[in-house]
């Protein structure tokens, strides 16, 4: 259907004429993209309105970042990229973060930021909102590309469409100077230059040498482990997974957003023997995990003395060798390279030694049982077991739900707490364990899957996006926040000896963050001990409305620095000593 802006009136000539707002709107929904993440304002605010006029869902947030992490994670969630909107330069600055964000977690992400005028900002004239927005975004992003011409929308969309989701997914950046978007030309050369992108992700087959060389090294390991990381469950390949894991009987740790690609309950899991397998395996499989931090690195002593041998599965060649020698890269889309593996697994294959299996399964085993009473204490104000090990069942009972997790202490224990049985349905703070994401990819979740979302925040961590509940509350989406409230970062209980200013990691004593929900017609409960926790996230579940749970956290409980003590300068000082 053309999407005709006007009509030419000159007598004799009429024509059916379009403009660069309606083929920005056509190119998208030619390419199949149906949502945008947006804040109004100059120059974009009309653009928000006509998409949401053609049919397009438009959803408005209160800050650029949020609207940012919701295209990165609908992008994870849908494979195509998702897109946000926002206006130039201080707009464009807040949308930025979460376009590196998407970057480095390879999300596919497209920031579509109007511009002021080429002319005026080349020459620094002082435009509003002056700012060269494209060499900015480059450095921090797969592509950038900038549109100067109404007929040139089709292709700079394809382009950043094709660049996003291609290859190894990840940020885009798309300027669009004001001027463009009243740009009129003719409607059906207009229609003309569209392009509707082909094959946008094409399968990277792996080569056979490569998938040999991998499952040789693998048959032969005594003590073998698969680690699956975020790229695994991004490739939607889950069926494949499932099966090459099981037919290979290897145990398998799940990296945190790759929880639930198989059940966390599944017999071959090792997540809860984690220190176990990574010190004593000796040959590790990468699936769509990198070997960075989180990994410390595949070196030192979370490894342990016994040598490794590494395989990894990754789409991007330049992933191989970056921390360690993998002695066989397998390159290809992880769905390929998986069902590769499984058709030469059809020929034989040995299961790995029981003496191995057994040892992880005692490990976890015990280590469950070491943290089943914690989870079952009923403290009034709750510890964070106490509180999580109610949440623990609540996605038990709702497999179907969304976990959104950030924080420190509350990142870190949910993380370990909260078993998850089905692919892509726990989101968190991803590859920089960054603060901030929560109500964004919360928002997204919920449109984009339909599915309740459960986010489990740290205090601190949500007030990097609390004002997004107004945008929960607007668009009435079934998200349940539930605030681990211990009235600080990591802790409540830092003192300042020196001045009557607070101590720097504390917040205001006794806040009721549930007050916030309740301002914009939410529900909002302020739940002190696990049963009234329990109580109110039920009922959420169940209603689906908007609701807030301030969950009162001992301000004593956790640890300073949750897991990740060594980046904490105070702790390290602390070790100097
Ligand atoms: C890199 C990490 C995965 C490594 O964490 P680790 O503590 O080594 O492992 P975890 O997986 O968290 O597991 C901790 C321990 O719990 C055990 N474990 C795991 N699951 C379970 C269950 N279900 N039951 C019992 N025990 C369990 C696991 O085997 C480990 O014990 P053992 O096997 O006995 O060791 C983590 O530090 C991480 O993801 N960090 C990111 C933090 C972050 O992004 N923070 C940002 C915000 S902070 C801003 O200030």
């Amino acid at each position: 259907m053309l999407n005709t802006a006007t009509k030419s009136e000159a007598p004799g000539t009429e024509q059916e004429l379009t403009d660069g707002f309606h083929l920005v709107i056509d190119a998208l929904k030619l390419n199949g993209i149906n949502t945008i993440y947006n804040v109004p304002g100059i120059p974009i605010t009309d653009l928000g309105r006509m998409a949401q006029a053609a049919g397009l869902r438009v959803i408005s947030f209160r800050h650029e970042q949020n609207a940012g992490y919701a295209a990165g994670i609908a992008g994870y969630l849908t494979k195509k990229p998702g897109v946000c909107l926002t206006v130039s330069a201080p707009g464009f600055l807040n949308g930025l973060t979460a376009l590196a964000h998407a970057t480095t977690n390879c999300y596919p992400m497209i920031l579509v930021s109007g511009s002021s005028e080429r002319e005026i900002v080349d020459l620094q004239q002082g435009d509003y909102e002056e700012m060269d927005q494209l060499a900015i975004a480059k450095p921090l992003c797969k592509a950038a590309y900038r549109v100067l011409h109404a007929q040139d929308i089709g292709v700079g969309f394809a382009r950043a469409i094709r660049a996003a989701v291609s290859g190894r997914p990840g940020g885009v950046y798309l300027d669009l100077p004001a001027k463009l978007f009243g740009q009129v030309m003719n409607a059906e050369a207009g229609q003309k230059s569209l392009v509707k992108v082909i094959d946008a992700a094409p399968a990277q087959i792996p080569s056979p040498a490569s998938v040999k060389r991998a499952l040789d090294v693998l048959k032969a390991a005594k003590r073998p482990l698969i680690i699956l990381g975020k790229g695994a469950a991004y490739a939607q390949a889950d069926e494949e997974i499932k099966n090459f894991v099981e037919k290979s009987g290897v145990p398998f740790l799940p990296m945190s957003m790759a929880k639930g690609l198989l059940p966390d309950t599944h017999p071959q899991c090792a997540g809860a023997a984690r220190s176990t397998v990574l010190k004593d395996s000796d040959v590790v499989m990468l699936i769509g995990a990198r070997l960075n931090w989180l990994l410390s690195h595949g070196k030192g002593k979370s490894w342990g003395e016994s040598p490794k041998k590494f395989i990894q599965v990754d789409i991007e060649p330049r992933e191989m060798d970056s921390n360690v020698e993998i002695v066989a890269p397998v390159v290809g889309d992880i769905g390929s390279v998986v069902s590769a593996f499984n058709q030469a697994l059809a020929s034989g294959w040995t299961a790995p030694p029981a003496e191995w299996t057994k040892a992880i399964a005692s490990k976890r085993d015990e280590n469950v049982a070491k943290m089943a009473p914690k989870l079952m204490n009923n403290k009034s104000p709750m510890d964070y077991h106490g509180a999580l090990g109610v949440l623990k069942n609540v996605i038990k009972d709702h497999p179907e739900a969304i976990l959104v997790n950030e924080g420190a202490n509350t990142l870190d224990l949910a993380r370990g707490v909260i078993d998850m049985y089905r692919p892509r349905k726990r989101l968190d703070v991803g590859t920089w364990g960054v603060m901030g994401i929560g109500m964004g990819q919360a928002i997204a979740a919920a449109l984009e899957t339909g599915h309740p979302v459960l986010a489990v925040e740290g205090d601190s961590a949500f007030g990097f996006s609390g004002m997004e509940v107004e945008t929960i509350c607007r668009y009435d989406l079934p998200i349940c926040v539930v605030i681990f409230n211990n009235d600080g970062i990591y802790r409540g209980t830092d003192v300042n000896s020196v001045n009557a200013d607070p101590a720097t990691t504390v917040f205001v004593k006794g806040a009721r963050y549930d007050k916030m929900m309740e301002a914009f017609g939410g529900v909002g409960v302020n739940a002190t001990s696990p049963d009234e926790l329990k109580r109110a996230v039920n009922e959420a579940m169940a209603s689906r409305k908007p609701t807030l749970i301030n969950a009162v956290i001992d301000p004593a409980a956790g640890s300073e620095s949750g897991r990740i003590g060594n980046l904490n300068p105070q702790s390290v000082l602390q070790k100097k000593k």
